[in-house]
């Protein structure tokens, strides 16, 4: 579902009394036509009409459609500004509709741009008009049973995804981590954060009837694509990562004054680890963009971390940063793990280290240290309980 959409659903989704008006007109069956936005554009194609300028209300708007003509609101679709109004738009603009009210109403949306509705006093539907596309209203319940559905799926998905993060923890530990196992990880969340976009498609066409369906899914994505974005930031490819932060760097330049002073460089500094995270983001979003289409494939993933895309290189063992095990750790602030791994290297190095050792890292005294390998124990203790779930 596009973006403008989404919009558009939002001004008329159930619980506004702009759609309960429109849910009157459709069981009256007089039939409407309502344009959404007072813009020049529009003004310029209205003719007649009474001025009304008054707070829409279901009950207003469904007395008003029984009039001949267009009624006209503003852009927030709270007020009723002109009723019984002719619309004249540029006829020489293509139309695929046949009757003259959809006609009108998809001449109008492409002639201004704005939201225009359109209820049909034969048939029983809401058509939706804006820019060059058309949207016609699903009833809710079946709305409402596409979404449960989306969300038994969602659940199946989500428990699967739970084991395999669990299993690549334990190979993290164990240090027995393949490129494989990574993009397999991914290709999970990738799966679940697209099942996630659907189900918002629902929840905002539901308004507030899709309540119930938005908690559940906020429970069920809790941290999906935090998990997502720390694999990436393990285990992207070094030379990807310098890559990327060139490209970031020569953007900053030009936003940055040349001058080297020390609050210049710190600023630098702290948009550098900033960015590192906005990597891993963009990388995420990519992968979902190139879902869409296809099941995206493994060797996709291990490309866009800046591995080949040849088979065997799956095969090929790798060790994570840390980022992600590490987070899981109570207490443990993110600069304190950005420190960690750029003093140690990797999470191997790190889960090996002594307590001095941790302790020589910036941010880390003695009782953080001891903290740290205490909270590695504990996680490596859960991790093998979980594996026999
Ligand atoms: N240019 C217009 N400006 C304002 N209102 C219009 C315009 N064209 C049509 N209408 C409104 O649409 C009503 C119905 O027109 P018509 O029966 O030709 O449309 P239709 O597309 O067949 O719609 P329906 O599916 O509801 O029958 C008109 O009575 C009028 O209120």
């Amino acid at each position: 579902m596009d973006e403008k959409l989404m919009e558009v659903l939002k001004i008329i989704a159930p619980g506004t009394p702009f759609r309960e008006g429109l849910e009157n007109i459709l069981r009256a069956k007089t039939g409407a036509l309502i344009v959404v936005g007072d813009s020049e554009e529009v003004l310029g194609i209205v003719d007649g009409g009474f001025n009304i300028n008054c707070e829409l209300t279901p009950a207003r708007l469904y007395e008003l459609a029984k009039m001949d003509g267009a009624i006209i609101l503003n852009k927030t679709a709270d007020r009723i500004l002109i009723a019984n109004a002719q619309l004249v738009p540029d006829p020489s603009i293509a139309s695929f509709e046949t009757g003259i009210r959809h006609r009108t109403a998809e001449r109008v949306a492409r002639q201004t741009g704005e939201l225009i509705i359109s209820i049909s006093q034969r048939r029983d539907i809401i058509s939706l008009y804006y820019g060059d596309s058309k949207y016609v209203l699903e009833d809710i319940r079946v709305i409402l049973s596409k979404g449960n559905q989306a969300i038994q799926t969602l659940e199946k998905y989500r428990s699967v995804l739970d084991k395999v993060l669990n299993n690549l923890s334990s190979l993290e530990f164990d240090d027995l981590v393949t490129l494989a196992d990574v993009t397999k990880v991914l290709q999970r969340i990738e799966m679940v954060l697209r099942i996630q976009k659907e189900i918002e498609g629902y929840i905002c066409e539901l308004g507030t009837e899709g309540r119930l369906l938005k908690m559940q899914l906020e429970e069920l994505m809790a941290n999906v694509r935090e998990e997502g974005v720390l694999i990436i930031r393990d285990y992207i490819h070094e030379d990807l990562l310098a890559q990327k932060e060139e490209e970031s760097d020569k953007l900053d330049e030009e936003s940055i004054a040349e001058e080297k002073t020390e609050k210049i460089e710190k600023e630098r500094d702290k948009i550098k680890k900033k960015s590192r995270e906005m990597i891993a983001e963009e990388i995420i979003d990519e992968l979902i963009d190139w879902f869409s289409d296809d099941l995206l494939s493994l060797s996709t993933i291990s490309k866009a971390l800046g591995y080949g895309s040849t088979l065997n290189v799956l095969d090929q063992f790798i060790t994570p940063r840390g980022y992600r095990l590490l987070r899981k750790i109570p207490r443990l602030p993110m600069p304190v793990i950005e420190n960690l791994v750029q003093t140690l290297g990797n999470f191997q190095r790190i889960l090996n280290a002594s307590i001095d050792e941790l302790d020589d890292v910036e941010g880390i005294g003695e009782v953080r240290a001891k903290a740290i390998k205490e909270g590695l124990r504990h996680l490596r203790d859960r991790v093998g309980l979980d594996k026999y779930v």
